[in-house]
Order: C-alpha cells, then sequence, then structure tokens
C-alpha cells in the first residue's frame, strides 16, 4: 500500500471499551484503485475500526482519515464515500425505490440515477415493493445501491458479500473490480476468505484488535510455504521428515500442514521418505490458511 496515495487511511487507531480492547494501534493505508479486503475472526474489531473511520465510533486514541479529512469534515460525504455498514437497517414499510430516492436527495442526485441503481443491481422489478418483504441477498444489493448513489471515490462496505447468492456474489465481484479499476477505492470486511483471494489486491488482516498483515495479498501469499495434505494416519510421520529437514511447521485445523520452504522443496523431501510419509499433496498456500496460520499463532503460542 502507498501511503502518498492512500484514500482512506489510520494511524495508531485504537478504542477501548472498558477491559476490552476493541482494537489497538492500527495504521493501515488503502490506497487509489486497489480493493482491500478487511478480514479477521469474530470480534477482532473489524466493525469497530469502520465504525471509527466513518466517525460514528469516537476513538480512544489515533486517527482516520478518508479522502485526506476525518469523515465527519468531508464536504458532501455521500458523493465523496460510499458506505454500508448495516446493511439491514432499513424503514421496513418504504419501497427499495422510496429509500433509494431519500438518499439520493441527501446525495444531490436525481431520480434518473436511482433507476439506473435499481437495473445495476437488479432490483428494478422489486423496486416498488416494500423493503421489509426483501430477501437478506436483495437487502444487500439495496445497500450497495445506497452506497453507490453519489457516484463516490471510495467505498466502505461491512461484509457486502453476507446472504448473497453465487450469481450475487460474481456479480459483486465484478463490480467492486470495476469500480477499483476506474482509479477508485474498496475497503470491504468479509468472512468469505476463498471469495476475498479472488476479489482484493490488498489485505489487512486483524486479530484481537491488532494489525497481523497490511499489505498486498500477493506478499501474504508469496511467502517461501505450502501446504502438506497426507494420508490418515500419516500426519505424524510427514511432520518428522519436515522436522527433520530444519523447516518451520504448523498444522492447520483442517488436517493440512503449513510448511515453511518451497513447495518443490517439499514435494522432493517427503517422495524421497514415500515409504514413511505416504502419498502426499503439496499445495500452495491461500488467503484460508494464512488466515488460519496467522490467527492461531497470535492466539496460542505454537511452537514451530
Ligand atoms: N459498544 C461496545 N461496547 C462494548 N464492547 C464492544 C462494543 N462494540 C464492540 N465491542 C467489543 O469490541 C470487540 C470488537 O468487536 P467488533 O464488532 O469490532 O468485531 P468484528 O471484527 O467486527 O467482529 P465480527 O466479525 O463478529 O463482526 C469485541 O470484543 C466486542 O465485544
Amino acid at each position: 500500500m502507498y501511503e502518498e496515495e492512500a484514500v482512506i487511511s489510520a494511524r495508531g487507531l485504537s478504542k477501548r471499551y472498558g477491559s476490552v480492547e476493541a482494537v489497538a494501534d492500527v495504521t493501515f493505508d488503502a490506497a487509489r484503485g486497489r480493493v482491500v479486503g478487511f478480514l479477521g475472526p469474530n470480534g477482532a474489531g473489524k466493525t469497530t475500526t469502520l465504525r471509527m473511520l466513518l466517525g460514528l465510533v469516537r476513538p480512544s486514541s489515533g486517527q482516520a482519515r478518508v479522502l485526506g479529512s476525518p469523515y465527519r469534515e468531508l464536504h458532501r460525504p455521500l458523493r465523496r464515500v460510499g458506505v454500508s455498514v448495516e446493511a439491514d437497517a432499513f424503514v421496513g414499510g418504504r419501497t427499495g425505490r422510496n429509500h433509494l430516492r431519500c438518499y439520493a436527495g441527501l446525495a444531490g442526485c436525481g431520480r434518473r440515477r436511482v433507476d439506473e441503481l435499481l437495473e445495476l443491481v437488479d432490483l428494478r422489478g422489486a423496486a416498488d415493493r416494500a423493503v421489509r418483504g426483501y430477501s437478506t441477498g436483495m437487502k444487500r444489493r439495496l445497500s450497495v445501491a445506497t452506497a453507490l448513489l453519489g457516484d463516490p471515490d471510495a467505498l466502505i462496505l461491512d461484509e457486502p458479500a453476507n446472504g448473497l447468492d453465487p450469481d450475487g456474489i460474481i456479480w459483486l465481484r465484478g463490480l467492486l473490480r470495476d469500480f477499483a479499476e476506474q482509479g477508485r477505492t474498496v475497503l470491504l470486511s468479509s468472512h468469505l476468505l476463498d471469495e476475498m483471494q479472488k476479489i482484493v489486491d490488498d489485505v489487512l488482516l486483524v486479530n484481537r484488535g491488532r494489525v497481523l498483515h497490511a499489505g498486498p495479498l500477493d506478499r501474504l501469499l508469496g511467502a517461501e510455504a505450502c501446504l502438506v495434505r497426507s494420508a490418515a494416519g500419516r500426519q505424524d510421520a510427514v511432520r518428522g521428515v519436515v522436522e527433520a529437514h530444519g523447516h518451520d511447521r504448523l498444522p492447520l485445523a483442517d488436517g493440512r500442514l503449513w510448511v515453511g520452504a518451497p513447495p518443490r522443496e517439499v514435494r522432493t523431501a517427503l517422495e524421497a521418505q514415500e515409504d514413511t510419509a505416504g502419498p502426499v499433496h503439496v499445495e500452495p498456500c491461500t488467503l484460508e490458511s494464512e488466515f488460519m496460520r496467522l490467527t492461531r499463532n497470535d492466539r496460542e503460542e505454537v511452537a514451530l
């Protein structure tokens, strides 16, 4: 991430609720033209951080800036930053179209823009129904449409993919990629790691309020490491071979072994010991495996 191009940034951002350190010293930049995935286990501090970025929660210390200013100081904020943080919070009796028209007034745009967005998020057919009758996925689409109303330079979205069906997820991926390719910026939180691996350029990974990784996805996945899947009952033997080669290692919850060495090297070592280790499948690391490894490492003192 490039500080000089930062569109959304935090410096030493912290929030304490009594004895709970919800967010602790979070520093990152989301640059122009990037999709940044904000990831972390439940209770890691993502929503609190997003709320501080939007001026909805006062930080205990540190600073949050959007397009160079605190969010609350932005002139016509809906035209600068599109926001979806409480995607289910609608006035239930209002229709989708009327909901967008209300926000269009605030964003300073007209009815034509509302129609354009209803089309874009595929809600034209349901536009005149009350939002209380919308499915979860339809509410997400309406929330994304609301965020896009002012044609903003940046989007801040809290779990926008939740409740979307597979077609909806593919649609969201295309929409966010196009948005970033126009030189704009997206910061989105999600627990859908496979999907995030397809969408994001950068990863901000937090656990217990602290940053574990802030930077390109490529850098997170490009480390000299791999995953080893072995036959049932052979895990200890595989671990023994890896240990004998002096590589860092960590068992993941799904039975695979993370190994801190290049795949080819690990495959050669294990194939040479096939009598003991059995057949193995050596795979590249994924966002999910790095998430499991880094958050587990952070949670427990695991001896590598
Ligand atoms: N208003 C509050 N009062 C007290 N504690 C809070 C408050 N808001 C958040 N917390 C605590 O701060 C921590 C971080 O919560 P937060 O909602 O930011 O996590 P999250 O990463 O968004 O989690 P999830 O993935 O479950 O949505 C949690 O321990 C939570 O209980």
